[in-house]
């Protein structure tokens, strides 16, 4: 019975992860007593000012020493990275003969989005600076794919891949070396499974010989390593089916770190009991992981202060800028990631941040008026170039004062210092999205806080929150609210039957929708964020549609939140494409296209 035996050991080595305090966060040992070379010890504090582990290091750090597989579940921000990292880079060192860039890879990390990727690159270059004959390298979407052939052919010896990538070069660069890969690091399972790698997953273990014994595909290849197994190392700061069906695939007989809680550790003997008695299954000990299905319950540090917004549909854009402003007014120094569903809706907000300007004025005085929101904001999504998408990533991680508007791509594993706010203007989809989003702040014990904007038709989700241990409170809006000065105007009465009456609110949504309808390229924006949107509400999957219902909306209030006037006709805008589309097609049949193109010439 290793896997209880292990987490034994561990619930009686440290306290529950989610506390504040310095002590409870950080375990009361050295990273030289857990085994790690005096060197590597040095470059941790050295390098990245880690004196102390953190207690998920402590735990996991023997244990991947020891070659076994693992499972590491611990909450957002506390440390899983170095956890992995340390024990792989103090194996690699101590080998008898020093290895060499021809002996190829022997470690590999993937990781779900190409900012991760470049994120565990650069802390991994600095815990190799003393040990110059590791190579690190990348591999990943976006990037040169000769440039990475090349770094390939010369060797790598610790190679951070997403998925889609490394397959492409499994297949077709001959020279990539991975006879001596030892070991293969899943960060954020979930989310790689989630991301719809599955199937590049499955494949890359195929390819790469380790669908659970760990056995080299090619038992004559000689192995630098040779007498060491594969080792698999899944770490997430949630569980669900996803990492389960990944553990299934990849781990053998693994230790479980983080599933301390005597409700998990019930729960993985039962299902494990059930799978002996419906004869699937001979014993904990032999088998890989199984999470069962109970719903779980999240970790989320107890510094986070969650709550949330209810606010109907038409009055959503007034309340965010609203809140944004209230937040950079109040903070010289505020950093906050504001999530949106579709990379149209961050654009047109992007944009409409950057230009709209306060109190509203006449097209003369425009130079003279200050923007609503004095911040610099930055963008992130899939649809912007790599290089744009490498400096706003950069740039957020160093300003101490900034706004980041992003869709899900920076909600997994991203660790931007100091942020101190998460706004989830669009809800999340599963619960786990929730988790992964507010997990960007009150990292490692400091605090932070966050919002989730819910419209009065989609306050369901709280229950959904509820059911996995996430309480939230309500924000008071109406002080915010309440707080900004009218011009001209003076509120009449406290009581507003609801937001949309607020004065405050009306004449900042007419201000609003006076700017989109001026300027043209907003009002495309507007429009195309507009249609993404309603796209992106009616795609929520399972049981989340019975709370997110598209037939719901009224169509002239989420205009309003893209500040329209009137509702874009999506039906006409696409029927008219499909009507150009099949003018197009008629008219090639036809081969009036070359009769026109010679026609034009003339
Ligand atoms: N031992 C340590 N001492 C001080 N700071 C540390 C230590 N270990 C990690 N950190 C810092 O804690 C923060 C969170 O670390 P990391 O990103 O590895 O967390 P994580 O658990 O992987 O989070 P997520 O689940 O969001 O991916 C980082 O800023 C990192 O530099």
């Amino acid at each position: 019975m290793a896997i209880i035996k292990v987490m034994n050991n561990n619930s009686k080595k440290s306290k529950i992860i989610n506390e504040t305090n310095d002590s409870d966060v950080f375990a009361s040992c050295s990273f030289s007593s857990l085994g790690l070379h005096q060197t590597l010890c040095d470059q941790l504090k050295e390098r990245l000012g880690f004196e102390v582990p953190t207690q998920v290091q402590a735990k996991a750090i023997p244990v991947v020493l020891s070659g076994r597989h693992v499972l590491v579940n611990a909450a957002t921000g506390t440390g899983k990275t170095v956890a992995y990292l340390a024990p792989i880079i103090h194996q690699l060192q101590s080998f008898d003969t020093r290895i060499q860039r021809s002996d190829g890879t022997f470690a590999l990390v993937l990781v779900p989005t190409r900012e991760l990727c470049i994120q565990v690159y650069e802390i991994l270059l600095k815990l190799l600076h003393r040990f110059h004959w590791i190579v690190p390298g990348y591999i990943m979407g976006g990037e040169n794919r000769s440039k990475e052939k090349a770094r390939l052919r010369k060797g790598v010896s610790i190679l951070i891949a997403t998925p889609g990538r490394l397959l492409d070069h499994l297949k077709n660069t001959s020279s990539f070396t991975h006879s001596n890969l030892r070991w293969i690091v899943f960060d954020e399972a979930d989310s790689i499974l989630e991301l719809g790698f599955g199937k590049d997953i499955e494949e890359i273990l195929e390819t790469l010989g380790t669908r659970k014994d760990g056995s080299p595909k090619n038992s004559s290849e000689t192995s630098k390593v040779s007498g060491a197994s594969r080792q698999n190392i899944l770490l997430s700061a949630t569980l669900n089916e996803k990492v389960n069906q990944l553990a299934k695939m990849s781990l053998e007989n693994p230790v479980m770190i983080g599933l301390h809680d005597p409700k998990k550790q019930s729960e993985l003997v039962r299902s494990r009991m059930e799978s002996v008695k419906n004869g699937a299954d001979g014993g904990l000990e032999n088998h890989g992981a199984n999470l069962g299905s109970a719903v779980e319950e999240y970790r989320l540090p107890v510094q986070l202060l969650q709550r949330y917004i209810k606010v109907p549909c038409g009055s959503r854009l007034t309340v965010l800028l609203s809140v944004l402003k209230h937040l950079f007014e109040g903070e010289a120094s505020q950093k906050v990631v504001v999530f949106f569903s579709t990379c149209d809706a961050v654009d047109f907000h992007y944009s409409l941040i950057s230009e709209f300007q306060w109190p509203p004025g006449s097209q003369s005085e425009a130079e003279q008026r200050p923007k609503f929101l004095k911040c610099n904001t930055i963008r992130l999504h899939g649809n912007i170039k790599q290089e744009d998408r490498r400096s706003a990533f950069h740039a957020f991680q160093t300003e101490k004062s900034a706004l980041l508007l992003s869709t899900d791509i920076a909600a997994r594993g991203l660790d931007f210092p100091k942020v101190k706010c998460i706004i989830q203007y669009d809800p999340p989809g599963e619960p786990t999205e929730y988790v992964h989003r507010v997990g960007r702040t009150a990292r490692l014990g400091e605090k932070g806080h966050s919002l989730l904007f819910l419209q009065p038709i989609e306050i369901d989700y709280l229950h959904d929150l509820e059911k996995h241990g996430v309480v939230l409170t309500e924000y008071p809006l109406l002080k915010v609210l309440d707080s900004f000065p009218l011009y001209g105007l003076k509120y009449q009465t406290k009581k507003f039957e609801s937001f949309e009456m607020h004065p405050w609110v009306l004449s900042l949504q007419k201000a609003l929708e006076l700017f989109i309808s001026n300027e043209f390229t907003m009002k495309k924006l507007a429009g195309s964020a507009f249609c993404s949107w309603v796209r992106a509400y009616s795609a929520h999957r399972g049981d989340l549609k019975r709370i997110f219902v598209v037939k719901k909306l009224h169509l002239g209030h989420v205009a309003k939140t893209f500040a329209l006037k009137e509702q874009p006709s999506m039906v006409t805008k696409s029927m008219q494409k499909q009507r150009t589309n099949k003018r197009k097609r008629d008219l090639k049949q036809q081969g009036a296209f070359k009769k026109r193109k010679v026609f034009q010439k003339k």
